[in-house]
């Protein structure tokens, strides 16, 4: 785990503990023990600690905080190997590559130099899954670097790239990309060094004069961007102890706070999800494929087919990439309107440093524009990205199937439609998959892949590498009715317009769930994204319907013997899109304006419509919108288990949190039921399936029935799923 071997009188430790090098009782064990080494070895003067593979050291290994921790041959705590590093008489060079985070960073501080690549990168991420830094981080980075940069890299968990951790004197140098020979000569030149001033626990905290201003300037911070999250307010606490305390008290109240958290349902929640994220790409469909038995087909060229508000997020998603993309649109105005989209978002982000000019230059150098197919006879994939209208996609996807090369896979963005009847389209159903990106679409890191019947495993495995080249979460899901998210999702909605339609009023229910987590509410983002795309979803279905015979009346409350409220159709009809209509579920100063109203004709629309209806309304506790809320799109988890149509739950709650601003620190939906108790939210779905045996979201799922009999833990939850299909 830790090697140690001499050249000349430099010792060499270098740890190797792939993947990442985490630090693991063993790792901690093996540092203690060849520092002592070479404290020991009189041939020796001066030590450098570097990491094998990819890393320096990307923290404490997080399996340990939740699971058996090995029991550890050295007394010595992770705090205490890194003080004993730190009184070392020998000069301990830290040569950082790759990244050094959490526990590698403070390991690096106990060092007394730290030199680094240019591209490595060095963070406190502690407070991303819910922890702190333990082991002297949240007292060494405010001496080393000042208290504003040390409590915004704490409280935040961002990484820095070396150049800015050298301005801000958290690394010594920038040295070439030959970190061990770097090291070794660094470590030459400053054997002779004295060490005094280089122990970061014996200097004072810089800064500390702006202490009271930049501690409330930090939890204003944190309450505002991390809402909800108890790490980074206790990250805060252990900072701001750095100036009141002196160092070793300080330390006392670091572990305090550290054991605080570190036993919390949130930080278990974090890690849960933090592994979560990292399973997703490794899909798996039982008895047919898996990640690690099907090759991937490399794309070098893309296409996007529609320059709407997806098709543009979608090609800079790609063109971030850097792979070359050709943009088509149905006409010349549309196709400029969509670049002249992504040259102002490029624009922008060179406004906002994020980019630089040549950068923009080079990425937008990739966008080719068509109007015509013929010019997609080479691309390895085409992402269509039009209106939501089977009609029109089946006739795109023949087109496409004229004129693309045999081998090119063939994906939709679409949000709700049948993968198979699109796919039904072409002669090449194997490689016709759903690649259901998030708004906006080069932003947001969820890419819910969708495969369909006939979906071979080399186009899912094809799709789920280039969702990890783009920096997506790319999860697999079957093919059903809007598929996972947005068939949870439809429950939600449905439940939120019920409570309008019995009393509730829009920012009431939209107050409850954004208590609980959820960045925005429901009404809240239906006026943000529009409600006329719903609307043409369902007039398209309304069609359906009557070309079977049965008339779609505009007031119905119910579709075939199912509750339906009508309220979005009527707001549509008024002309009440949302936002961009300046009014919606809510008014808005003027159209395209982002702060919410509450609008007395919505008030009066709804008492009105109960009236009409003849129904009584009254005052919802805060409670019950809660439970009907949340419930049924959790019960619908179930289902969507049940069906097969999610593999894991796991998949479900990384959806969740990456497509819906779930809150990560309670876990995804599944995690979370799990939390409250299967038991419980079994008998509150029977409850309510009573009260509203019309809406047959309120039926609950047999799966969650038998785990909620079983009270198996989640990872076991997949294995009977498995068993059940
Ligand atoms: C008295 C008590 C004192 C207690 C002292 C507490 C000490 C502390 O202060 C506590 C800590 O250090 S907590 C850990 C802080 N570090 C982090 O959060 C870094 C997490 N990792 C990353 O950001 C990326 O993996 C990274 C940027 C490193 C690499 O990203 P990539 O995209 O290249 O790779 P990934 O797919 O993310 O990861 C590759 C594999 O490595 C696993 N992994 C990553 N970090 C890990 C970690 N810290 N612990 C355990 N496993 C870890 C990851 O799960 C993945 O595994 P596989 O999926 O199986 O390949
Ligand atoms: N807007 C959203 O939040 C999300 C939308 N989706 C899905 O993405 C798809 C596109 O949605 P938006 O981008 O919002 O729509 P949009 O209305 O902004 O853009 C659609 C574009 O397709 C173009 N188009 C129509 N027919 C075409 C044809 N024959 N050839 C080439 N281009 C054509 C239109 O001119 C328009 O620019 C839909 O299937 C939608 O369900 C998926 C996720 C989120």
């Amino acid at each position: 785990m830790v090697d140690y071997r001499r050249e000349g009188n430099v010792a060499i430790l270098t740890v190797n503990n792939p993947p990442v090098n985490a630090i693991s009782t063993r790792v901690k064990d093996g540092i203690y023990e060849c520092i002592s080494r070479a404290k020991n070895d009189t041939k020796v003067s001066v030590i450098v600690i570097h990491g094998h593979g990819k890393h320096f050291i990307a923290g404490a290994d997080i399996h340990g905080f939740s699971g058996q921790r090995e029991s550890s041959k050295v007394v010595a705590t992770l705090p205490e190997v890194i003080a004993f590093m730190e009184a070392s008489n020998k000069p301990i060079v830290a040569a950082i590559h790759g990244t050094a985070l959490g526990g590698g960073l403070e390991i690096a501080m106990g060092c007394h130099y730290r030199i680094a690549t240019k591209s490595a990168r060095v963070g406190q991420p502690e407070v991303l899954i819910g922890i702190l830094p333990g082991a002297g981080g949240t007292q060494r980075l405010p001496r080393l670097c000042g208290l504003g940069p040390a409590l915004d890299l704490i409280s935040t968990g961002r990484h820095i790239k070396a150049p800015q951790a050298l301005k801000l004197g958290i690394i010594d140098k920038i040295v070439s990309d030959d970190i061990l020979k770097e090291g070794i000569a660094f470590a030459k030149a400053v054997i002779d060094k004295p060490l005094n001033g280089r122990r970061i626990s014996t200097l004072p905290v810089k800064d500390a004069e702006n202490a009271e201003q930049l501690i409330s300037a930090a939890n204003a911070s944190v309450r505002k961007r991390q809402r909800g999250m108890m790490a980074p307010i206790w990250n805060i606490k252990a900072v701001a102890e750095s100036i009141k305390l002196p160092f070793d008290e300080a330390m006392e109240k670091e572990a305090e706070y550290f054991t605080v958290l570190v036993t919390s349902s949130q930080a278990r929640a974090l890690q849960y999800a933090f592994f979560s994220e990292r399973l997703a790409p490794k899909w798996e469909v039982p008895g047919v494929a898996s990640y690690n038995t099907v090759k991937p087909m490399n794309i070098k060229t893309a296409a996007v087919i529609g320059a709407g508000t997806m098709g543009t997020g979608i090609a800079m998603a790609l063109l971030n990439a850097r792979i070359p993309v050709t943009l088509v649109e149905q006409n010349k105005q549309f196709l400029e309107k969509g670049v002249k989209m992504i040259q102002d978002l490029y624009a922008g982000s060179v406004r906002l440093g994020k980019l630089t000019a040549d950068q923009a230059k080079y990425l937008l150098s990739n966008l080719k524009t068509s109007l015509s197919y013929d010019d997609l006879s080479t691309v390895d994939c085409v992402i269509e990205a039009v209106y939501e209208n089977m009609a029109l996609k089946k006739e795109i996807f023949a087109k496409l199937d004229n004129a693309c090369k045999p081998s090119a896979v063939l994906c939709s963005n679409t949000s709700s439609l049948d993968i198979d009847e699109i796919a039904s389209a072409t002669k090449r159903p194997d490689k016709v998959i759903g690649t259901h990106f998030f708004v906006p679409a080069y932003y947001m890191r969820l890419l819910e892949n969708v495969r369909g019947k006939l979906t071979s495993p080399e186009t899912i495995a094809t799709v789920q590498s280039l969702g990890v080249r783009i920096g997506k979460i790319p999860v697999v899901v079957g093919n059903c009715d809007s598929f996972v998210g947005n068939r949870m999702l439809g429950t939600y909605t449905s439940e939120a317009q019920f409570l309008l339609e019995e009393g509730a009023l829009p920012h009431e229910v939209d107050s409850v769930i954004k208590d609980f987590g959820i960045p925005i509410g429901a009404f809240e983002v239906s006026d943000l994204s529009g409600l006329d795309i719903g609307w043409r979803i369902r007039k398209e279905r309304y069609e359906k319907l009557e070309k079977s015979g049965k008339k779609h009346d505009p007031n119905a409350r119910f579709i075939n013997g199912e509750r339906f409220s009508p309220l979005g159709d009527t707001l549509c009809e008024k002309g009440r899109f949302g936002r961009k209509t300046g009014m919606g579920w809510y008014r808005y100063e003027k159209p395209g304006a982002k702060e919410p109203f509450i609008d007395a004709e919505i008030t009066t629309l709804l008492e009105d419509y109960s009236k009409k209806h003849n129904i009584t309304r009254r005052k919802i506790s805060p409670q019950e919108i809660f439970e009907r809320c949340f419930y049924p799109l959790i019960n619908e988890g179930f289902k969507v288990l049940e069906d097969g149509i999610a593999t894991r739950p796991e998949d479900i709650d990384v959806i969740w949190i990456n497509g819906y601003g779930w809150p990560k620190y309670t876990g995804g939906p599944m995690y979370y039921a799990n939390q409250i108790g299967l038991d419980k939210i079994y008998d509150t779905m029977c409850y309510y399936y009573e009260q509203h045996p019309t809406s047959s979201h309120w039926r609950p799922s047999a799966l969650l029935r038998d785990l909620a009999k079983q009270q198996l833990p989640i990872s076991q939850w997949g294995k009977q799923v498995a068993s059940r299909l």
